[in-house]
């Protein structure tokens, strides 16, 4: 598991931004921050993927470079992913994407109770290739495994990574227990424990709720 906080830089910033209650309730810098997060994600899981040598004819000579073979297919789970993934696809600028329309039902409820709606699919093929799922908030671990049950629909990917900004400890051992195939995931802040409603503690509150205005 990578978590980027491990080692300080300039993303501590958009992650005390993101999570300070006063300043995180300017919602352009809070869907800013999660987009920024996402490009420097973006850049890090790119370290991880297949490369290949290709010759460059310059003005003045040649030169050489090594690209990434298959840029990874982009999943952004609805709604809170939207900043954070337009991170990764301002980097993977040319790949495929798919959308998925998922919920916590029951939030009020304790957590055992927490159900995921799932609404929407929209996803291209992801036989054999590397797919990136995007949700910047990895509480229970529920929406993604839902997520992962349904894309399989789609093919069998060589391989799934997933990328979030703060996660809970329980939502990465439910992970963990319940994929059939090894999932690589990388956080931005590994953070305490859950609360009675499934909430990350001490997180940053709602995700989307802060992006886009309270949901009825
Ligand atoms: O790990 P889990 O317990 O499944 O929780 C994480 C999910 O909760 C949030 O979405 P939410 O259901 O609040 O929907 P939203 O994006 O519309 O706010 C978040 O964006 C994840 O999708
Ligand atoms: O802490 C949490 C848990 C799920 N979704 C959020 O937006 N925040
Ligand atoms: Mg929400």
């Amino acid at each position: 598991m990578f978590i980027l906080d491990k080692k300080n830089s300039i993303a501590n910033h958009f992650l005390y931004q993101l999570r300070d209650s006063e300043i995180q309730k300017d919602r352009f810098r809070f869907r800013k921050n999660l987009e920024r997060l996402g490009e420097i994600m973006a850049y890090e899981i790119s370290k991880s993927l297949p490369f290949y040598q290709k010759s460059i004819k310059t003005p003045l000579g040649n030169s050489s470079v090594e690209l990434i073979k298959y840029q990874p297919v982009l999943i952004s789970v609805l709604r809170a992913a939207i900043p954070f993934y337009q991170g990764f696809l301002n980097f993977f600028d040319d790949t495929d994407s798919g959308f998925i329309g998922a919920y916590r039902k029951g939030e009020t409820d304790d957590s055992k109770n927490i159900e995921i709606d799932y609404l929407y699919q929209a996803a291209p093929s992801i036989e054999g290739r590397e797919v990136i799922l995007i949700d910047p908030m990895l509480a229970t671990g529920k929406s993604f495994i839902k997520t992962i049950e349904n894309l399989y629909k789609n093919g069998n990917p060589s391989k799934i990574h997933i990328a979030s900004v703060i996660a809970a400890p329980e939502g990465i051992d439910f992970l963990q227990k319940n994929t059939k195939q090894s999932v690589e995931i990388w956080i931005c802040s590994l953070d305490e424990k859950l609360n009675d409603k499934s909430y990350i503690i001490p997180g940053l509150g709602d995700a989307g709720d802060l992006s886009f205005g309270v949901k009825l």
